[in-house]
């Protein structure tokens, strides 16, 4: 039989126990020592009990989830059918900027405190675009640029010849436009032959004059990243800067900022001297001044833009667009716009809670004023993280990149992205758990829908059955036609005539009966429009 513990061999008893030898005066200060530990620990009981009191008198919060394609279906998947692996998503979809429209509506302390790290981030965008070094799969979705590190390996590494193909072909695919992908598909050596125009020494002189540029974007990831994860990736095998990845800031680390000081200290505006040292040469907005001209040489050169044409690039629908308002954002007195806030890119990971007063209240609920937002990282790795916000949402905000008709998933080159909106959407209205939730539907990123059209992107070319129909977006949005993708591989790629937003009413219908269907064409880097639908409670269309 093992012999009886006594009750001094536990290690929390001996842990608490008093010193051995305890004098009367260190026994005084001991007990007062715990008296004083027990009072903290009271009130901090007491005030959460107050809290919890007041939140059963008060109304009701509204609840909102941010969601886009990918962590709708992955959740979906894994509540239905845990052993199946999530599919590949869609992230980028807007549901970030959505949250910001939430933000700089309601939120003027929080505005001033996105100014410093939105900052940092346009910055961040612009070095990194000056540079061609893009990262892989951090195109926006509203880009079709089939391959940034290409036009990166002309300009910086082989300058005078011409580039080998990317060494991963699923990468290089990842935003390629079908059309592209379907050549470099069936084309013999899987690429296409591309005719670049040589590069002279005076672009040589030109990269090099913008090598500050690698410093830049080292000191502005430090600067946006919480200390641990600039250690992570400097662990990780990217031994050392720049780094080839995305930026993504975890939503319950806070960002940080020298504005975070600026408002424990009070304040609730700034101006650029506040963000950029000016004494300080290494100072990235001191760099980026200092490269300004040559940015914008680089940018207006006529054989960069050939080679872009070359490459299927079009920079101005990247997040990027601050490239063409270099003079601006580099200026001396640069302090971003609401415009430059939404517009920057910062990938979400993790699910975050915001807070908000709003007046009025609609989407379907009871009237309140406090509001709360749930933002949730497009990755699939969340999943779990979120499911947990399901059940008690009063709404959940869809966001449909319908700008997306001629892309493909990044980690699935056979299905295009508005056909997996189509099928999300329809997880979405059939899912029982959502039964009480109203379902609000964002048609998103409209002006790229709009850009893409007019620059002479067919629809017809993506989406058989448009034909020859005007290619507008007025004809694309509302006109009847069978919405038969090209280059889908699933069963239910022969979908039922409508226009774009019947045909989401008629998923909706079809799955969820005669719940009430609220659509929005939106873009939601417009802050104006956006506010409409938010702020007037326009919810049912
Ligand atoms: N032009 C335009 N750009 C948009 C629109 N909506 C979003 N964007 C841009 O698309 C990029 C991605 O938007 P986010 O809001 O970060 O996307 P997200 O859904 O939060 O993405 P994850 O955090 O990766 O899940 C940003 O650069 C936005 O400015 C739109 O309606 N029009
Ligand atoms: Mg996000």
């Amino acid at each position: 039989m093992a012999p009886r513990r006594h009750k001094d061999d536990d290690p929390l008893t001996r842990a608490i126990a008093p010193p051995p030898n305890e004098t009367p005066t260190e026994r005084e200060l001991r007990m007062a020592a715990e008296q004083e530990a027990k009072r903290v620990s009271d009130a901090i009981d007491d005030e959460l009990n107050r809290q919890r009191i007041a939140e059963k008198k008060s109304p009701r919060p509204v609840k909102i989830l941010l969601l886009g394609a990918s962590t709708l279906i992955s959740a979906l998947l894994l509540l239905y059918n845990p052993p199946c692996p999530p599919p590949a998503g869609q992230s980028e979809s807007g549901k970030s900027t959505t949250l910001k429209n939430f933000q700089l509506m309601h939120s003027p302390k929080v505005r001033t405190a996105l100014l410093a790290d939105h900052m940092a981030l346009v910055h961040l965008e612009c070095a990194r675009l000056s540079m061609q070094r893009r990262p892989h799969g951090a195109l926006s979705s509203n880009s079709t640029s089939s391959s940034p590190s290409m036009l990166s390996s002309i300009l910086y590494q082989q300058p005078t010849q011409h580039p080998t193909p990317p060494h991963h072909p699923h990468l290089h695919q990842a935003c390629m436009p079908l059309r592209h992908y379907h050549q470099s598909l069936y084309s013999p050596t899987g690429t296409t032959p591309k005719e670049y125009p040589p590069l002279t020494p005076d672009h040589l002189k030109l990269k090099m004059r913008l090598a500050p540029l690698i410093q830049v974007e080292a000191a502005l990831i430090r600067k946006l990243l919480p200390l641990d994860q600039v250690e992570d990736l400097t662990r990780s095998n990217l031994t050392s800067f720049p780094f080839h990845q995305e930026i993504s800031v975890n939503s319950s680390a806070g960002w940080k900022t020298a504005f975070n000081r600026l408002l424990r200290n009070g304040r609730d505006s700034c101006d650029s001297m506040d963000l950029i040292n000016w004494s300080d040469p290494d100072d990235p907005g001191v760099i980026l001044h200092a490269c300004s001209d040559d940015m914008i040489k680089l940018w207006a050169d006529p054989t960069i833009r050939k080679l872009m044409e070359v490459e299927k690039m079009r920079p101005e629908e990247m997040a990027g667009f601050f490239l063409d308002a270099l003079h601006r954002v580099t200026s001396p007195k640069y302090i971003p716009t609401d415009d430059d806030i939404l517009r920057a890119r910062l990938k979400t990971v993790g699910v975050s809670e915001h807070r908000f007063q709003v007046k009025t209240g609609h989407l379907g609920s009871s009237m309140s004023s406090d509001w709360r937002v749930f933002d949730v990282g497009g990755q699939r790795s969340l999943v779990t993280a979120w499911v947990p916000y399901f059940d008690d949402m009063n709404a959940i905000i869809f966001l449909a990149p319908i700008s997306c008709f001629d892309q493909v998933l990044q980690e699935d080159p056979n299905v295009n992205r508005l056909a997996d909106s189509f099928l999300l959407w329809k997880s979405i209205a059939s899912s029982p758990l959502l039964k009480k939730t109203d379902l609000v539907l964002f048609l998103n990123k409209c002006d790229i829908l709009r850009t893409k059209l007019e620059s002479g992107i067919r629809l017809g070319d993506y989406i058989t059955s448009y034909g020859d129909r005007p290619n507008d977006f007025e004809s694309a949005s509302t006109c009847q036609f069978d919405f038969d993708f090209r280059l889908i591989v699933r069963d239910d790629d022969t979908l039922p005539s409508t226009d774009l937003r019947k045909k989401f009413a008629g998923l909706m219908k079809e799955h969820a009966g005669d719940r009430p269907f609220y659509c929005h064409f939106t873009s939601v880097t417009d802050t104006q429009s956006t506010a409409l639908i938010l702020q007037n409670g326009k919810y049912r269309s």
